[in-house]
């Protein structure tokens, strides 16, 4: 893993942090999320988004008043959203140089992939660190399934933790069995309704990515 301290000439290259999970996890709602708390800690920020066929992510945050709409970015993932974060990410990878181009001091950038299964991993051409965003409501049996996108990302979260009385989760266990398929990796809880969780999230961007003490 690599951080803001990587060069590109004489240039210091931003972090690039992956956003992956599948259909409807919550992985924009995290983004609306993150923002506002790493921008409050004076992070220099900016956004790319990738959807199908359509910019729908990246207008629903340029739309939402959070960041300079100048500062989001939309990539068309086409027919199948793994391509472009893993075995082709060209795409990406030229959307982000072209933000950093724009934005001298940008420290970071949130790669929101488009919605898929538990097998979308990111390329470590593309991302320094990357998190896979799962739901409570998708089942307590995800993390048994190991899919890689549960095993190898940097930090799974754990999302709609709210919801667990209602699809009869028990969220301590939930927890417990993805701490175990990942060897005690990082597994984080949030809320993205409420906001619940997201300061370990950024407590740990800042801490592993970013290296801030
Ligand atoms: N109850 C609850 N709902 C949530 C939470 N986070 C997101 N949602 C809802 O879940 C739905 C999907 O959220 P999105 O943020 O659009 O999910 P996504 O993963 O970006 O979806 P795709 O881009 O389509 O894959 C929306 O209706 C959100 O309001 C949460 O923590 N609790």
């Amino acid at each position: 893993m690599t951080g803001v301290q990587k060069t590109k000439g004489a240039r210091i290259a931003a972090a690039r942090v992956g956003i992956g999970g599948p259909v409807g996890s919550g992985k924009t709602a995290l983004v609306e999320r993150l923002i506002p708390a790493l921008l409050g800690r004076g992070i220099d920020l900016a956004v790319i988004t990738n959807d199908l066929v359509t910019a729908e992510d990246a207008e629903r945050i340029r739309r939402s008043g959070l960041i300079d709409p100048a500062r989001v970015s939309a990539v068309e993932a086409g027919a199948c959203p793994h391509t472009v974060i893993r075995e082709d990410p060209t795409l990406n990878i030229e959307a982000a140089d072209e933000l950093e181009r724009r934005f001298p001091g940008v420290e970071l950038i949130l790669l929101e992939s488009g919605g898929d299964n538990l097998a979308s991993t990111f390329s470590r051409d593309l991302t320094d660190f990357w998190m896979f965003v799962i739901d409570v409501a998708g089942g307590d049996d995800i993390p048994r399934k190991r899919g890689p996108g549960v095993i190898r990302c940097d930090l799974l979260v754990i999302n709609k933790t709210d919801l667990a009385p209602h699809v009869g989760v028990d969220l301590a266990r939930m927890h417990e069995q993805a701490l175990a398929v990942r060897s005690n990796r990082p597994v984080l809880l949030t809320n993205c309704r409420k906001g619940e969780g997201i300061d370990a999230v950024v407590g740990m961007i800042e801490r592993d990515v970013l290296f801030r003490a």
